[in-house]
């Protein structure tokens, strides 16, 4: 729930709704049947619009494929902070969908990135989630809400 809270915060950044100069660039890419210098500089802009990005099948608040939902859960139960969080829904662009594979060598969505570098799709991000791996990239990444951190705190000391 607490962590549903947090990712819903972000939800009001709008997957790939924004900005509208990288939208744009991808809607006038459709026809390319590989990965343009236009479309990979604009997924370039997306993997680096926040340390955390996620390219999913809808947005956070609804996804669209239980994939996708799963790695929403597992980043909201991580404790991501929502202001170093960004979504982009793949559904609204077919240009994004195709070209983040090429972009990423990974054929699948959802796709995960921590600082500009691809972590996986959901079952990696599942079990790194398991193995502790991602809680500890996570906190070295300097990611993680503050309450969150200070909540895990909290429960340590009970
Ligand atoms: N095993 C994959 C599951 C994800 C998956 O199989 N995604 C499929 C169905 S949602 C997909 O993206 N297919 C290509 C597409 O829909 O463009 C993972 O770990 O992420
Ligand atoms: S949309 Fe069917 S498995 Fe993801």
């Amino acid at each position: 729930m607490f962590a549903r809270t947090i990712l819903s915060r972000q939800l009001l950044r709008p997957a790939f709704a924004a900005p509208a100069a990288a939208r744009t660039s991808f809607l006038t890419s459709i026809q390319a049947r590989f990965l343009s210098d236009q479309t990979r500089q604009a997924i370039d802009k997306a993997v680096s619009s926040a340390p955390v990005v996620l390219f999913m099948k809808g947005t956070p608040e609804t996804p669209q494929c239980g994939f996708s939902r799963a790695s929403i859960q597992v980043l909201g139960m991580q404790g991501v902070d929502p202001a170093k969080f960004a979504a982009f829904n793949v559904l609204e662009d077919n240009e994004l969908r195709q070209g983040i594979k090429e972009y990423s060598d990974w054929p699948t969505i959802p796709q995960l990135y921590i600082d500009k570098e691809f972590v996986g799709g959901c079952d990696i991000i599942v079990s790194m989630h398991q193995s502790g791996e991602l809680a500890k990239l996570l906190e070295e990444k300097k990611v993680l809400a503050v309450e969150a951190e200070a909540a895990e705190e909290e429960a340590k000391k009970e």
